[in-house]
């Protein structure tokens, strides 16, 4: 794993404190923009430049498949996920809608789709036709997780070098909250009962059958919960490996992170166990309706910026919240300060 660790810039505290002075310049009552104010200043100790650029946003949509859907844990076959991947790439999904709303550049990787045909307008990765099952066997093997980190390591740095400025990491898979339940209960150390939930729609019978299997393979691969490699090999997602590896490159480049649900901040917690400074770099989009997010985002010390029930992934929580990114990073360097403004309050 050592070729995984890298250098994370450490936040510019000064490029901070340099926005926060301006912001109680601006002709408002000082504070009187709340969170907007605390990701203003973030983003300027983020990017080291106290009048920073968060546009455009740039959204990486990881799809793969997971071996463990064959246990009956979603509500929708396997077949759906390149299915999806095919219709991001026609421009038809919620994800493309919002994309369009915002803005951004959007890239959808196939890292570990099932099906052998593939769709010309996704970009194809693939390190396997999805991983194991994790019940029977691990997910993948360490090279196989090493690579889809880097994989997607690469693609987030394509899409930075191409001018994106905030990065919104999305996935496709289904099975994938079976996969990130076991990352979240392996990491902070809750009971599976307690962040497993419904993902796209099981009963409760089948959700309680979905804990019982994450525990039961936990106990069998019984990975090292402090190591990112052998948790995604034990119960990993090719996905979620990769939204890691993004995540560690917008860091490295020093560009923002808006995480969206429950399967977005499970790579979030495996890229900070990689190197606890990534955490300085997320911002969390939203609190989904799957009860680990919750759990994940209080690991982080993160707080959502919105809670809308949402359950759908794709990054479509973070495109939403995304304009509260824009909007908070536009007003430090558009608003006129009371000096420039003639309004003199001494
Ligand atoms: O983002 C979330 O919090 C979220 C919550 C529930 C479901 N999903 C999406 O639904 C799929 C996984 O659900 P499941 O039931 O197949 O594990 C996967 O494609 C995710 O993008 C996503
Ligand atoms: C239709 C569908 C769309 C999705 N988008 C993300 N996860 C999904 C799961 C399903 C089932």
């Amino acid at each position: 794993m050592n070729h995984l660790l890298t250098e994370i810039p450490p936040l510019d505290k000064a490029s901070g404190k340099k926005a926060e002075d301006h912001l109680n310049q601006l002709t408002k009552p000082p504070g009187s923009l709340g969170r907007m104010e605390d990701i203003a200043v973030k983003i300027a100790e983020i990017t080291g430049n106290p009048f920073p650029a968060a546009e455009p946003p740039g959204i990486l949509v990881f799809a793969a498949d997971h071996g463990i859907a064959e246990e009956g844990i979603s509500a929708f076959p396997s077949e759906v996920t390149a299915l999806m991947a095919a219709n991001f790439a026609a421009g038809g999904a919620a994800i493309n809608v919002f994309a369009r709303m915002i803005d951004a550049r959007l890239k959808v990787a196939d890292i570990g789709i099932k099906e052998e045909k593939q769709d010309p307008g996704v970009e194809n990765c693939r390190i396997r036709n999805g991983t194991g099952n994790f019940l029977k066997e691990k997910a993948m093997t360490a090279e196989e997780a090493e690579s889809a980190i880097l994989t997607g390591k690469r693609l987030a740095a394509e899409l930075i070098d191409a001018g994106v400025r905030c990065l919104i990491p999305g996935e496709m898979g289904i099975g994938n909250t079976t996969s990130a339940a076991a990352l979240t209960a392996a990491i902070t150390g809750k009971d599976p009962g307690e962040v497993t939930g419904k993902g796209t729609g099981i009963t409760a019978e089948a959700q309680e059958k979905k804990a019982n299997l994450i525990r039961k393979a936990l106990t069998m691969h019984n990975p090292d919960r402090s190591n990112a490699v052998e948790l995604l090999s034990a119960a990993g997602g090719l996905e979620i490996a990769g939204m890691c590896g993004a995540i560690i490159a917008a860091a490295e480049h020093r560009v923002p992170v808006l995480l969206d649900g429950f399967i977005c901040t499970a790579a979030a917690c495996l890229a900070v166990l990689i190197n606890p400074d990534i955490k300085g770099y997320l911002i969390a989009g939203h609190q989904s309706e799957e009860p680990g997010h919750k759990t994940a985002l209080e690991w982080l010390g993160l707080k959502p910026l919105l809670q809308l029930q949402l359950r759908l992934g794709e990054g479509s929580g973070a495109a939403i919240a995304y304009p509260i990114i824009k909007g908070s990073v536009r007003m430090l360097s558009e608003m006129a300060t009371f000096e420039k403004a003639g309004i003199n309050v001494t």
